[in-house]
């Protein structure tokens, strides 16, 4: 006879944004999609975004019935930074604050959002991460190192992104995106094969794998024209499919299908100042080769991802992420943050032992260069020390 003991039961989750709109000039109905969330929005950004979207959101917001307030976004999504907006939303009686610009204005207004108990909604004018669609923010100490993942109850009502603003902005930004995305895939069939959590809680549903797997199908069919299109500031067909994935297909993927080892060497990096320069998506593609190593996928597999994501411009050596000469102490802390018991390595499905971690994270080195060498791509370069934290609108 069964036991009236509580039993374990198994859940698979998927979460989702209440609402995703994309299309080229689609900024100026922002109002029309806010209004039916909210009557006093809070938009949280800095002033290079302020700049390119002010008039058309006060056009939006006027049509609308709207009143149009700015907060002034300080640049990095910390603790102290999310409790400063949150009193602004209190202060002003906000009752939905709007995260617009990449994906630090956007954690902050989640968090934000969250502290304050109100809704929130998310504009990205760069297709540069998969934060705009998630339940989750990344807070950072405030010197740039990863602090904590904060979870919420769900996820940003409204996803709106300007296809032509994303076209208008420099491709490094698109090209972080897709390097961000490519390992959503990479880290959810990790995941499953693991029989791993995601981070929406419990098991993968097929339809969270599923996301994922599209979004990789559709980034090696499109991310090379997608990458020349934004070059010439073009909104193709191509940029269209790359900006869904790399903001709502990779975005919902790796929430519901899982993150494994590309997020958590990422995560590693950040401890470090040397990889300070990069973006997001630039430092989990670092993330991603050292996973692929560390799982023993093939070689062929892992020189046609190197090969792919060098072609696009995303690193694919230590000496691009500013660790070239990094010596064995600088690459130990790395893989310290990295390996630390809460954080998603170990999802892979075995277990991860730091010595491993840090052989792969050195073989990245010669392989990014034989595989450039043979593919015919030049050298790579170490950054520049006048290179910023984060790509602005002055790096092409
Ligand atoms: N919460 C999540 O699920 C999640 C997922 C992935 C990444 N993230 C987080 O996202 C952050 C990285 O975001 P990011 O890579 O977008 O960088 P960012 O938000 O730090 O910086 C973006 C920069 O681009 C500028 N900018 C924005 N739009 C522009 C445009 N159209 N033209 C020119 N410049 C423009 C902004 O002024 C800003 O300086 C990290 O904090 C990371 O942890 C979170
Ligand atoms: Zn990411």
């Amino acid at each position: 006879m069964a036991e009236t003991t509580a039993t374990l039961v198994v859940t698979r989750s998927l979460i989702a944004p209440a609402r995703y709109v994309q299309g080229r000039g689609v900024l100026a109905d922002l109002g029309r999609y806010v209004a039916a969330i909210g009557s006093t929005p809070l938009i949280l950004t800095d002033d290079v975004v302020r700049q390119m979207t002010e008039s058309t959101i006060n056009e939006s917001f006027r049509q609308a019935g709207l009143p149009t307030r700015f907060e002034e976004f300080g640049g990095t999504p910390t603790a102290a930074e999310a409790r400063r907006v949150a009193d602004a939303i209190g202060e002003h009686g906000s009752d939905v604050v709007i995260g617009l610009g990449g994906g630090s204005a956007i954690d902050t207004a989640k968090a934000a959002g969250d502290e304050a108990g109100v809704r929130w909604v998310s504009v990205p004018t760069v297709a540069s991460t998969d934060a705009p669609t998630s339940a989750l923010s990344v807070i950072y100490t405030p010197d740039g190192a990863f602090e904590s993942y904060r979870f919420y109850s769900r996820n940003p009502d409204l996803v709106l992104v300007d296809t032509q603003l994303v076209a208008n902005a420099p491709v490094r930004f698109l090209v972080a995106g897709i390097g961000d995305a490519l390992a959503t895939w990479i880290e959810a069939r990790a995941v499953q094969r693991a029989s791993g959590p995601t981070m929406a809680g419990g098991l993968a549903t097929h339809a969270g794998i599923a996301l994922a797997r599209v979004s990789w199908d559709i980034l090696w069919e499109n991310a090379l024209p997608a990458v020349e299109a934004v070059r010439q500031n073009l909104v193709t067909p191509a940029v269209e499919a790359v900006v869904e994935a790399n903001t709502l297909l990779s975005g919902m993927g790796f929430e519901s299908g899982g993150l494994a080892g590309a997020h958590a060497i990422h995560d590693g990096l950040t401890a470090v100042p040397h990889t300070h320069h990069l973006a997001h998506g630039e430092k989990v593609n670092i993330g991603s080769i050292t996973q692929l190593v560390l799982e023993g996928a093939s070689s062929t597999e892992i020189r046609e991802f190197v090969e792919f994501t060098a072609r696009l411009g995303l690193p694919t050596t230590l000496t691009e992420a500013g660790l070239g000469d990094a010596d064995e102490e600088v690459l130990r802390t790395v893989v310290a943050a990295a390996t630390v018991p809460e954080e998603t390595i170990h999802n892979l499905p075995f277990q991860v032992a730091a010595d491993d971690v840090l052989d792969a994270l050195r073989s990245v080195e010669s392989l990014g260069r034989s595989v450039r060498a043979e593919a015919g791509l030049p050298e790579p370069q170490a950054p520049e020390e006048h290179l910023a934290k984060v790509p602005t609108a002055r790096m092409a």
